[in-house]
């Protein structure tokens, strides 16, 4: 197709590499981390980043788990891909639905951030602190479950919105905390508004969270080969474990799931969670085994959780 793929002086794998991505304040930011990697790799290559709007960015005041389907903050950047306007799309990895698009492949997974959930409040330091009956506000069900099952009594308020939105939100007393993913506070810089780094014994992170995805169209082996320093083996069969987790479940499957795994020496450890719609069950289990079958541990943590009741829950 169009570009030329001869290699430069410093060995560039493209002398134009288009980036796709949301235009969100955290997604323009993890695109530009990324853009200023490979730019250091290859000082010629001319990088382009193509901001491109979603249909989750569209829907704006829907909450998330009542529009349904996944995939909504990257399917016109999967089609952007496929169409050829760019080369390499960089998303959230907990954005990405459990199955891709033929024709487009997970190229590479940088090293992890932070993979926990975080508090920031006014009313409390943490979760425990937090007076009787404090509006927490969170859209998301496997927050919402986790937090239910914690502390009760907690009034939770559904909320959407970009992070600065959220901050914003709880700041002019809207909430008196709310509870979003550790890892876009610290790309942003933001550590400072951190009242609790929740333990992930307490609320277990999302498949994916903390975690960046570099997609790029199957069959093109210098880009492949040119992305391949950014690669964490580490990260990527953490990954790998907790996306198969995600499929063995079903791509369409609206209930609150959650799996993290953590990668220690050669074992993987798998721990997963599956809610009831109602908000009211939750189930839990977790799994070790060598981390060269990262595929067969999501897949049988999930058939654990459907055989242990969680299958009532569909
Ligand atoms: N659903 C939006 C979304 N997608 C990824 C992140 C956080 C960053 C990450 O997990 O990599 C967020 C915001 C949040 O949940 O607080």
């Amino acid at each position: 197709m169009g570009w030329e793929s001869k290699k430069g002086r410093d060995g560039l794998i493209r002398q134009t590499l288009k980036i796709g991505t949301r235009g969100s304040a955290l997604a323009l930011t993890q695109t530009r981390q990324i853009a200023a990697l490979l730019q250091n790799q290859y000082p010629s290559m001319q990088i382009e980043i193509v901001v491109i709007k979603t249909s989750g960015d569209i829907q704006k005041d829907v909450p998330l788990a009542k529009i349904g389907g996944k995939g909504l903050f990257i399917k016109e950047i999967e089609e952007a891909l496929l169409a050829g306007t760019v080369d390499l799309a960089i998303h959230s990895m907990k954005d990405l639905p459990a199955e891709l698009p033929e024709g487009l492949q997970i190229a590479a997974v940088p090293v992890r951030e932070d993979p926990r959930d975080v508090l920031i409040s006014a009313a409390g330091r943490g979760v425990d602190d937090l007076p009787e009956g404090a509006r927490i506000g969170t859209g998301s069900l496997r927050r919402i479950v986790q937090l239910h099952s914690w502390r009760p009594d907690l009034e939770i308020v559904p909320i959407r919105g970009n992070l600065d939105t959220r901050i914003r939100k709880m700041k002019q007393g809207d909430f008196d905390g709310i509870v979003v993913a550790a890892a876009g506070i610290l790309r942003m810089g933001w550590a400072e508004q951190v009242t609790q780094f929740i333990p992930a014994e307490r609320m277990l992170p999302a498949v994916g969270q903390g975690v960046l995805c570099l997609e790029t169209r199957i069959g093109e082996a210098d880009l492949d080969a040119g992305l391949a320093f950014l690669e964490d083996g580490r990260t990527r069969r953490e990954v790998t474990a907790e996306r198969a987790f995600l499929r063995r479940l079903g791509g369409g499957c609206s209930l609150p799931v959650a799996a993290f795994a953590e990668e220690r020496g050669d074992a993987l450890l798998i721990r997963g969670m599956v809610g009831s719609l109602d908000e009211q069950t939750l189930i839990r289990h977790r799994l070790q085994g060598s981390a060269e079958k990262a595929v067969d541990l999501g897949t049988e943590l999930a058939d654990a959780l459907l055989d242990g009741g969680g299958r009532a829950f569909l």
